[in-house]
């Protein structure tokens, strides 16, 4: 069928109806294309409010299209965006975010401002599988919407460090048998590096450790890449949990350093292995200065607040600083001293104490994961009558949901920014300003 696409939706593909058929007026979401394209389209998945279809040509291309930089740009599961020049990402992104604000409720409108940087080899960490295909053992990501190994030669997004030391690894393993032994026991590779890639820590997943000969493959891995410092199993297990399966993950043999100092921000973080860091190795300067500079006063909170990436900032114009994070063992061990406190728990159980005492910040900033703050947090918030809250979020719809407890309860939306964090994917980085 042909189809006409109307305008980017959040998950990568653009919108089009129906314009043939007895479906005729049914919303279609058709990956890989641009607003304003005539396509030519085959229906794959049905839902009952919507129907997926699969791009066979492109009949009217939008001049914002361009070539493909990754081989495996499509059939790949990370990458959704390739196929726009750069530009075209940020406008679909502004789209995306102003419609979905605004369907969450919040109707008055805001310039949207932009943070960019360069959109190529930007991540500092990526998480690869290794798996035999074909007879060899490869790395790969999943193939876009399946559970199926994809086997991959390259990673444009990434920080070239990364992809070149999965490469080393394999070529150890068809040298080695002990290296062999365990890429053949490791599922999943996660590589981490620092902005500059002077450092480089490495986590293999086994769900069983070979009995030996992890240092010996460390030790040789490292010369071929002498900015190794540190690697680790981390030995997965499923268990039986309330009627699903539960994932665990234990910590197994370890080598070299336990973690990176990553420099950001003129600061040096202390990040675990597998502990979260942002992943943008050019935009995280920006981010904090987005999120710190220009605030000032007695007291702030950061919630969900990692190794404490805003908290440091925070404590050059603030005179005490707290820091609440759910797994914070990095945090605690190293945001100490005067004006410094580290607490480790839930947001929601430490507002839950706090609205019951007297302290209150000057100051709330606000990094959840993806489900958000929740409502229960954005109705304790209303209690304390903050004056400014700073949100930063990685997800738009639980972001529009927040905001509008938020504005419900008397906060204004001062500013909205959009951090561009995710290049080349659907994903979006969004930093909103609110004050009362
Ligand atoms: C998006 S990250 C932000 C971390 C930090 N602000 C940064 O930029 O590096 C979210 C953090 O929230 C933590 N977290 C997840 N659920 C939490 C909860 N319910 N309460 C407190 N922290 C939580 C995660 O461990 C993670 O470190």
């Amino acid at each position: 069928m042909k189809l006409r696409i109307e305008k980017a939706i959040y998950g990568g593909s653009g919108l089009a109806h129906q314009t043939e058929g007895k479906d005729a007026g049914k919303a279609i979401f058709v990956p890989f294309t641009l607003p304003g394209e005539l396509v030519e389209a085959q229906r794959s998945e049905e839902k009952s409010s919507f129907g997926e279809a699969k791009l066979l040509n492109i009949i009217e291309p939008s001049a914002n299209r361009i070539e493909q930089r990754c081989t495996h740009f499509g059939e790949c599961g990370g990458c959704h965006y390739q196929h726009a020049d750069y530009a075209a990402q940020i406008e679909m992104k502004h789209e995306i975010l102003r419609e979905t604000l605004e369907r969450a409720g919040l109707t008055d409108p805001l310039q949207i401002q932009t943070h960019t940087n360069k959109p190529w080899h930007y991540r500092n960490r990526i998480r690869l599988r290794a798996a035999k295909f074909e007879g060899n053992l490869r790395v790969g990501y999943l193939r876009r919407a399946s559970a199926e190994f994809l086997p991959i030669q390259m990673c444009p997004i990434s920080a070239p460090l990364l992809f070149k030391a999965a490469e080393a690894l394999l070529q150890l393993a068809q040298q080695d048998p002990n290296a062999s032994r365990w890429m053949q026991a490791a599922t999943e590779i996660e590589l981490f590096t620092k902005a500059d890639q002077t450092k480089l820590q490495i986590t293999l997943f086994v769900s069983e450790e070979p009995a030996k000969g992890f240092i010996d493959l460390c030790t040789k891995l490292q010369q071929l890449i002498p900015q190794l410092v540190g690697a680790g199993t981390a030995i997965l297990s499923t268990e039986a949990g309330r009627g699903r399966k539960v994932q665990k993950i234990k910590q197994g043999t370890s080598w070299g350093t336990e973690g990176l100092n990553y420099t950001a921000a003129n600061e040096s973080y202390w990040v675990s292995r597998g502990g979260f860091f942002q992943v943008n190795r050019f935009l995280i300067d920006e981010l904090v200065n987005l999120v710190t500079s220009n605030r000032s006063g007695t007291l702030a909170w950061d919630l969900f607040a990692g190794v404490g990436l805003f908290s440091r900032a925070l404590t050059k114009t603030f005179k005490q600083v707290v820091a609440v994070e759910a797994a914070a063992d990095d945090l605690t061990r190293t945001f100490k001293g005067e004006g410094r406190r580290a607490i480790a728990a839930t947001t929601l159980d430490f507002l839950r104490a706090a609205v019951v005492q007297r302290e209150r910040p000057d100051l709330i900033v606000l990094d959840p994961p993806r489900a958000g703050v929740g409502l229960e947090v954005c109705s304790l918030l209303a209690r304390l009558k903050t004056k400014h809250i700073v949100h930063v979020s990685c997800d738009p719809v639980t972001l529009g949901r927040d905001l509008k407890a938020m504005v419900d309860s008397g906060y204004r939306l001062a500013e909205l920014h959009m951090i561009d964090l995710f290049p080349q994917t659907f994903h979006l980085e969004t930093v909103a300003i609110l004050q009362q």
